[in-house]
């Protein structure tokens, strides 16, 4: 598995292309010639009325269009000009059509290569205890099927039985082999990827049709996107200044026509001329590019391998103020090794370790499965056959946490100091006193003890040894300096969270905490106005995966895990989270700077148009052609072909993303305006001074 993040400092680089997935350029010219072809398709009204101020375009482009046509029938008015007009707000519509075609484009590229993936594979299923060959596609639901070396998993399941390396890089693009086990958080398999060594047992779990793949197809197809809530409010915004500005172009006509009379000079604005107007005033950029901004943020999060179920999570994901993380598998490697054996005082190392092997033999955990196989390896101690005892096996719960067998009368437990306790003592035990040092210093070594007990007598304690990942210090001190708290939750000891915390530089821990207590901490952080994010990857996760606003499962992870989050991390890579982290930001950054973009550049094409128009009737307003545009013909011209090329030009910065760097909101802020408040403002007027000089030069106006 791979568990260490390939490339921190550089989070948003791109991924290596590897068999069966491919990463695009951003101007990739198979995508640039199919979005070209959408962006037409795109023009039916049906499709462009979802975006109201593209909408008044259109409708602008609709009527300009008739002007010109009845201009060159009947030989009257400037049809060059109208024309002209009439051509660049098609334009306008055609580059923000093609900007959202280019944004779903990768997407779709996406899926024509999961799609390739699925193959018709032949199943290995069990009935009655015998194999059966049938075709994967007659799978259903609750089916069991075997896979060996060699063979590809028919369907999307759990492993029950066994433990096997897998090659996911037909979902993953990672070539290195993955661990998928019966019992632990890593049982999840799906269809269409490899067993490369050893024999599993697996449940399937979703009928055909409803598999991952097929998910993830219409996940990156962008079938269900849907717009996010920022975007609907952004959107209101943007309709609500486009009627404003509709209004004061439809009110404009009367005065003008009184100035007329009063001045006796000049004439009133044509229809065509109003048009140009209104397209010049109604925020055109951001309403462009608005789309294409949400559905490149989902994209930019599916190459880092990330399925974000909707939009929604990866905008969230931009305003995470607490992190919650879980310290096995997450913190720490999560392989969980006993690694000794520690007896009480008046205790033989063969009852022991006969009690812990003995409780563990049924337990598939891997924890369980560590034990059995230290107890054989250095204490000699084989596996034995249970059928002849009648034997009860107790299974791990995160509740309990505990586990163990009834065998013979008598119960054999393992598990958490504390519940160890109380079950002694339930039964009428009592606590040595020797119990309490051994476990303290295996907690303060950062390891989790398991304490044995065999009836009402505690026998001894297991040690469990675990890593703290390389690296995961930086990636805290990184989350740190955005602003974002760090808990770790564990259903450990204090002690040992304690000191797995100091060592990882987590903010705060929670330690023995149940998937209630975890839920219960979400929905206080939610209280309190903030939004949390978590990693997990447990059946016990679940619950709190789904509270959380944004909740990241991991692949290897259980199916409840993995239905219950917003995100999927197929790298099962628990770190990532600071990546989305980061794009979410990214995406909330670059949509508020094309929007401060967008308001502030139409300023200039005010000062292009109202003098134009105004000039012939009050040659005062003269004084305002500051750019000295050569008539009003080019420079009504240059304002609307401007306000369409800033579309395009901006397309680049919509896909990508602006730079993120972690600063303080307030900051960002600070630079954003500046940088794209006061950019936004000047850039138009060399831009259009430029395009009224090449009109005139070019004998267009
Ligand atoms: N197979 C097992 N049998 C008995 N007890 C176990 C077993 N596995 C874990 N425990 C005990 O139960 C406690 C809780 O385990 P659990 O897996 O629920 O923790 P968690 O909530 O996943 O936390 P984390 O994974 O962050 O350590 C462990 O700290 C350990 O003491
Ligand atoms: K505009
Ligand atoms: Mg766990």
């Amino acid at each position: 598995m791979r568990t260490v993040q390939k490339n921190p400092k550089n989070p948003t680089a791109g991924r290596p292309s590897h068999s069966g997935r491919q990463t695009l350029s951003l101007f990739e010219p198979t995508l640039v010639k199919n979005a070209v072809r959408d962006a037409f398709r795109k023009l039916h009204p049906r499709l462009v009325a979802r975006n109201p101020v593209m909408f008044v375009v259109w409708v602008g482009s609709l009527l300009t269009s008739y002007f010109w046509v009845k201009q060159l029938i009947t030989h009257t008015g400037q049809p060059l000009f109208t024309g002209q007009v009439a051509l660049w707000l098609w334009f306008t519509v055609l580059f923000a059509n093609f900007a959202e075609a280019m944004a779903e484009g990768r997407g779709k590229a996406q899926a024509e290569s999961l799609r390739k993936t699925k193959t018709d594979t032949l199943a290995r299923k069990l009935v009655n205890g015998k194999e059966e060959r049938v075709p994967a596609t007659q799978l259903r639901k609750g089916d069991v099927v075997v896979c060996e070396a060699g063979d590809i998993i028919p369907g999307d399941g759990e492993v029950i039985e066994g433990i096997a390396s897998v090659d996911e890089s037909v979902i993953t693009g990672e070539s290195a082999p993955v661990i998928r086990e019966a019992g632990g958080d890593r049982s999840a398999v799906t269809g269409g990827t490899k067993v490369l060594s050893d024999r599993i047992v697996i449940r399937i779990t979703a009928n055909p049709g409803e598999t991952f793949i097929d998910r993830m197809i219409a996940l990156v197809e962008g079938a269900q996107r849907q717009k996010t809530p920022n975007e609907i409010a952004l959107s209101i915004l943007l309709s609500g200044l486009t009627i404003i500005f509709l209004l004061v172009c439809v009110t404009l006509p009367p005065f003008a026509d009184f100035a007329v009379r009063a001045t006796q000079s000049g004439q009133a604005p044509s229809v065509v001329v109003l048009v140009a107007l209104l397209v010049c005033l109604i925020p055109t950029t951001i309403g462009g590019l608005l789309s294409a901004i949400g559905i490149a943020g989902m994209d930019r999060v599916m190459q880092h391998n990330v399925l974000a179920k909707s939009g929604k999570a990866v905008e969230a994901a931009g305003d995470i103020d607490t992190i919650l993380l879980d310290k096995t598998g997450t913190i720490t490697l999560g392989n969980r090794q006993a690694v000794e054996f520690i007896p009480l005082p008046n205790v033989s190392m063969e009852e022991l370790v006969d009690a812990a092997q003995l409780s563990s033999l049924a337990d598939e955990t891997p924890e369980g499965r560590s034990i059995v196989v230290l107890a054989k390896e250095k204490y000699g101690l084989r596996g034995r056959e249970l059928a002849s005892h009648h034997a009860e096996f107790v299974p791990f719960s995160a509740q309990t946490r505990m586990s163990g067998i009834d065998m013979d009368g008598q119960q054999i437990r393992k598990g958490a100091a504390e519940a160890i306790k109380r079950h002694v003592l339930s039964l009428g035990g009592e606590i040595p006193c020797e119990l309490e040092p051994i476990v303290t210093n295996i907690s303060q070594k950062g390891g989790t003890p398991l304490v044995v007990a065999k009836n009402e007598r505690i026998l001894g304690v297991i040690y469990l040894k675990d890593v703290v990942k390389g690296g995961i210090r930086e990636r805290f001190e990184q989350l740190r300096s955005m602003g974002i708290r760090t808990v770790m939750i564990t259903g450990d000891n204090p002690l040992t969270a304690k000191t797995i915390a100091e060592e990882a530089g987590v903010d705060d821990f929670l330690a023995e905490a149940t998937p209630e207590m975890k839920l219960a901490l979400i929905r206080q952080e939610q209280a309190a106005g903030k939004l949390v994010a978590m990693t997990g990857d447990g059946t016990n996760d679940a619950p709190a995966l789904a509270q959380a606003d944004v909740g990241l499962a991991m692949n290897s992870g259980t199916q409840a895990a993995k239905e219950a989050g917003n995100m999927v991390d197929l790298d099962s890579n628990p770190t990532k989270l600071i990546e989305v982290v980061e794009i979410g930001k990214q995406l909330l950054m670059t949509r508020g700077a094309l929007t401060t973009f967008s308001i502030a550049n139409d300023v200039a094409k005010y000062f292009a148009i109202l003098p134009a128009m105004f000039a012939p009737i009050y040659p005062a307003l003269n004084a305002l052609n500051i750019m000295k545009l050569t008539n009003p013909e080019s420079a009504i011209l240059a304002a609307v072909i401007f306000n369409a090329l800033i579309i395009i030009a901006l397309i680049p910065l919509a896909l990508r993303g602006i730079a993120y760097r972690p600063l303080g909101a307030a900051a960002i802020l600070r630079r954003n305006l500046l940088i794209y408040g006061l950019g936004g403002i000047i850039a138009p007027f060399p831009g259009i001074w430029l395009l009224d000089r090449l009109l005139v030069l070019l004998h267009l106006a």
